[in-house]
Parts: structure tokens; sequence; C-alpha cells
């Protein structure tokens, strides 16, 4: 039998750097940032960006540790056989092809021997043709009304990348002359609070809903696509399906039976995981219904543009792969698992949510790819919100409590430009002000203060930072931030020998839920509570029946056909409420 690969922990590059971190702490970041040619050489420009990863705690012995690292892990040929469509999520047996989601018309990539290329074209030529034919009316509402408004309802990565790119977009002023008259809500928490947050005001008659599911068997998405579809036919009859509700899934068959017409359904691959499935129709069918297909091929184009950089360029100037290394140097040598995402640009507002998925669904795995206890704690815990918000919320902790390392990404030009007449600078500038003297506070160690308040007032500095900066955020530079951050979980999760492409932690959760939606309907058709018998613990148990007893009713009404209209009008008084008056 074959000797089994070892650790990664156990390389000679590992135990390198673990031995090279002793050199490391006896410097300060400060007087790394004195070294010029040190700051040159972790300075790096391309695509247009400019990546500064000179307050890391690192030098260039650091750096090219970091590239043995990456040598031992086989990195590059990792990445290759992503590209070639090689069936790396051995666990799913499935190959991680979201990059020819975004792929050039021309371009070949294969899975099992067959070019993709041409059928993801397909989908987005379908996608463009009813997109220009709802924005242009040639699609109208069973009444006759163009539909103006899209309710996408999805969940996980059928919903936060999506919603990411829709809140870049919403304030771009190209985007935003496209998308004039049109409204694109999304609706993924399967609480009956998001329904009515989602449906609140729209009127059905001009409203589309496009059902989001990889599986088409996500209960939170099918009950939401089910209470869509109430909604809709309590209004405007059930023939209003086939002109109000399309789908995307990679499952057409339970689209059908679901009732949506699978013309009207927009397929992708079981070769596009969730997570990373934005380019897919999952984010380019509702985004192109609200900003067109000229910003969206723009959008893949963008994140296009990242693939073929992390595929090609050298792994000293590959941007993916330098911030992957670094944080891997940041989390299993530096001891710092967490990483905070800092926007200094109100339109990012939801790149830390989608990337907490992309980051810690992928890579929060406990063993190797072989299925091996890992000897090392793999994944990054991912949290974030814009500057300056978070400079009012959250960043004393970063200052003087725990130490976490950062990405704070800036924008040369803003989206929006302001610059009112008495101010020393624009609102922007102003932003940026804060932008500078945020990743510069970090490194520095200050103590010019009374005394008494030395130790309150010291900011110890020495926490690692990386300084990103986009000349503008575009359909284009919103794709390649995307692919950036998508290919730097890769590079993790290659580099821990993980396979960051499934996601059995979420499934056990699932099946709980299941089993307890059978008790809670079992105790309301039988108007009894929970006995220890049931099969469920004492703490559940007991927490169960105090639920059921705060209902104002152990036992349901009788559950309606149509959707409960008062949900979204609150003059009436909601249904459970009427029961109890
Ligand atoms: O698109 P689907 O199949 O509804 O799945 C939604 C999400 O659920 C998960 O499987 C787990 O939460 C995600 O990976 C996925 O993005």
């Amino acid at each position: 039998m074959a000797k089994p690969a070892p650790s990664i922990a156990e390389t000679p590059a590992w135990k390198a750097l673990q031995e090279h971190v002793v050199d490391i702490e006896q410097t300060h970041l400060r007087d790394l940032l004195s070294d010029q040619q040190r700051c040159e050489a972790l300075i790096k420009e391309d695509l247009g960006l400019y990546l500064d990863l000179s307050r890391q705690r690192v030098n260039q012995t650091t750096l090219k540790l970091l590239m043995d690292l990456a040598e031992a892990s086989q990195l590059r040929s990792k990445v290759e056989a992503m590209f070639r469509g090689e069936r790396i999520n051995e666990t799913e047996d499935r190959a991680v092809l979201h990059v020819a989601t975004r792929a050039r018309r021309d371009q070949v990539i294969t899975e099992g021997g067959k070019n993709v290329v041409p059928e993801v074209w397909e989908v987005l030529d379908k996608i463009k043709g009813f997109a220009d034919k709802v924005r242009g009316g040639g699609w109208v509402g069973v009444t006759g009304k163009p539909l103006t408004n899209v309710v996408a309802v999805g969940i996980g990565g059928s919903f936060l990348g999506p919603l990411f790119v829709h809140t870049a977009l919403s304030t771009e002023p190209r985007a935003m002359a496209s998308s004039r008259g049109r409204e694109l809500r999304f609706l993924a928490n399967v609480d009956p609070i998001d329904v009515a947050t989602a449906l609140q005001g729209l009127d059905p008659e001009t409203t589309l809903v496009v059902i989001i599911s990889k599986t088409f068997t996500t209960a939170e998405t099918m009950l939401n696509a089910r209470t869509c579809r109430a909604w809709l036919t309590a209004q405007l009859g059930p023939e209003s399906v086939a002109k109000h509700m399309v789908a995307v899934s990679t499952n057409l068959k339970l689209v059908e039976e679901f009732g949506i017409d699978p013309v009207n359904a927009f397929g992708f691959w079981d070769w596009v995981g969730g997570r990373f499935s934005v380019c897919s129709a999952v984010g380019v069918l509702p985004l192109t219904l609200q900003y067109g297909w000229d910003v969206m091929a723009r959008f893949l184009a963008g994140a296009n543009a990242m693939d073929d950089h992390f595929r090609n360029a050298p792994l000293e100037s590959n941007l993916p792969v330098l911030m992957g290394l670094v944080s891997v140097w940041n989390i299993s040598f530096m001891g710092l698992p967490a990483r905070a995402l800092l926007p200094y640009c109100q339109a990012l507002s939801k790149l830390a949510p989608h990337i907490q998925q992309v980051s810690m669904e992928s890579n929060g795995k406990g063993v190797d790819i072989k299925g091996k206890p890992l000897p090392f704690e793999a994944g990054e815990i991912d949290f974030g919100e814009p500057g300056t918000n978070g400079q009012h919320s959250f960043y004393q902790l970063i200052h003087q409590g725990r130490v976490i390392p950062c990405d704070f990404i800036g924008i040369v030009r803003s989206q929006q430009s302001v610059y009112l007449k008495g101010e020393t600078v624009s609102n922007h500038d102003e932003l940026m002000c804060n932008f500078f003297a945020q990743a510069t506070s970090l490194e520095l160690r200050s103590a010019s203060v009374p005394d008494h308040l030395v130790p309150h007032k010291v900011f110890t500095g020495n926490r690692p930072s990386l300084s990103l900066l986009l000349p503008e955020l575009n359909a284009y530079t919103v794709g390649q931030l995307l692919a950036l951050y998508e290919h730097q979980v890769a590079v993790q999760g290659f580099v821990w020998n993980i396979n960051s492409f499934d996601q059995w932690g979420v499934e056990l959760g699932k099946v709980l839920a299941s089993k307890l939606r059978t008790k809670i309907a079992e105790a309301r058709t039988n108007s009894r509570f929970m006995a220890g018998s049931d099969g469920l613990n004492y703490s559940t148990t007991r927490m169960v029946n105090k639920y059921l007893a705060g209902k104002r009713q152990l036992v349901y009404d009788t559950p309606k056909d149509v959707f409960p209209v008062d949900l979204l009008n609150p003059e009436k008084p909601a249904a459970d409420e009427k029961a109890a008056i």
C-alpha cells in the first residue's frame, strides 16, 4: 500500500516558517516599515490594482519561505488542476470550475473532456435575451403591465454574492442610469419577517420572482418560493406563475415540478459551488434584469481578468497568491486566526458578509483532503464593516485589544463625488484620510501622554494589515475584487491541503431542523406538548414546549391556501392576533 503523503505541517518549508516566527517577533512593524527596499518588494501593482503588503509582519525572508511553502504544497499544480477541470472536490467527485462561468466566449475550459464554455454562453445569451425582453417591456405580467420589480429568492451562495454585487453597483453612475425605474430585492431568511420586508409595498402585477437554488431542495428557499407563489396567485390567479416566476437551478426537474416552465429556467452545473456561483445565472440573471447586459458583461470581464492573472502571473507577483500566503502566515504561524475586512466604501458594505461565506464555509475544515485530522487549525474568522462606521464600533479592540489582521480597501475615485464650498477637502478625501490614518495607526507605537494615562493611551502598534486600492468601483473592478477574494481563499485551502469546495458541516443542522419540523407539526396537530419519549434531549424538549406554550394557541388555525395579505398590511391585525382577540 502506498505510504500516505506527509501533512504539509511535516514539510521542511512549514518547519522553516515556524522557526522564522522568532525572528519576526523580535522586529517591530515600525522598524520593518523603515526599510524602503522591503516596502517596495511588498507593494504590487497589476490589473490597475495596488496591493500594499508592507504593513504585514513579514520581510523578504518570510516571502521567500512562503514561496517555498507554496512549492511544498504544490500550489501551482493545484491551481492548474482547478482550471483544467479535474475533480478536485474529491468528497463530492466534482470539478471546481466557477472560472468557466466568466470565461471569454472563445476560451476553452474542459470538464470530463468537454469544452463547457459554449454551454456557459448559451445560458448567458438566454439571460441577455430574457432580460432585454423584461427590461424592454416585451415580457409583461399577466395583467399586461411591465415587470419593473424583481425579488430574488435564495440563501447562502444563492444570495450573498448577488447581494454584494448589487450593493456595489446600485450607486455606480453607469449602473444607476441603466437601472432607473427598476428595483431588485432579496428574500433569503425563512423568517416571515423577511418575507414582509422583501414584499412590502410591491405590486404583484409588476413583480417578477426569481427562485435561485442550486439544489432546489433548500428548505428555507423552497418555503419562501411557495410563499411568494401564494402571494402572486392570491392576487393574480394561478396562471400568473408562468409570467411572474422564473428559476435558476442545476435541478431543472424539480423546477418543473414546482410549476415553473423549464423554458423559464436558467441552468448551471454541479461544478459551480454555491458560494462561487455569483458569475453563473445565480447572480447574472437577477443583476442583468436590474442593470442590463452591458454592465454585467463588464463585471464578468473583470472577474475573468483576475482569473487569467491568478493562473498565469508568477507567484511572486500574483495578487491572490500573495494575499493567500500572507493570510496563511498570519493564521498558521503568527497565531492570528481572524481577519477584518474594512472597505472604505459604503458600496462594499456587503463584501464582508459574502466573503464570510466564501472563506468560512470553504476553509472551516478539521481534516485534510484525504480525511486525515489536521495537526493545525485551518480556516479564518472573517468579519467586517465599511469604514468609517467600523471605527466607531469595533476598532478599539483592533487597536488596543486583540491583534486582528485587517484588509483596508480604498477607492481612488468615488462613485459619488461631493465637495462642499467652505470644506477643506471633499467628502471622499475625508473618508480616505481615515483609510490612510487607520492603517498607519495600527503600525505605530506612541506614548507621548501624561504618566497616569500612559497605559490607557499607549498604542503598542505592530498590528498587521494590508491595503488594497482600486482605481474606482465599477462593474469591472467589482468582478476583479470578487475573483481576487475567491482565489485567495482557494490558495489558503490548497496550502492547508484541505477540500475548500465541500461543506458537509452545514448538513447536520439541516437534518435536525427537519426532524424538529416533524415534531412541532405533530405537537400542534395533536394538541399536545412534547414528551421525553419524542427522541429529543431534555433541554431541547423543555425549550420547544416553552415555545409551543408561548404561542397564543397550541393548535394552528386551519392553514391558509392563500397568502395572508394582512401580513403586509399594518392596518389589519395579523392572523395570530385575530385568533387571540
Ligand atoms: O443554492 P441552494 O442549493 O439552495 O443552497 C444554498 C446554500 O446552502 C448551502 O449548501 C449550505 O448553507 C450553501 O453552500 C449554499 O450556497
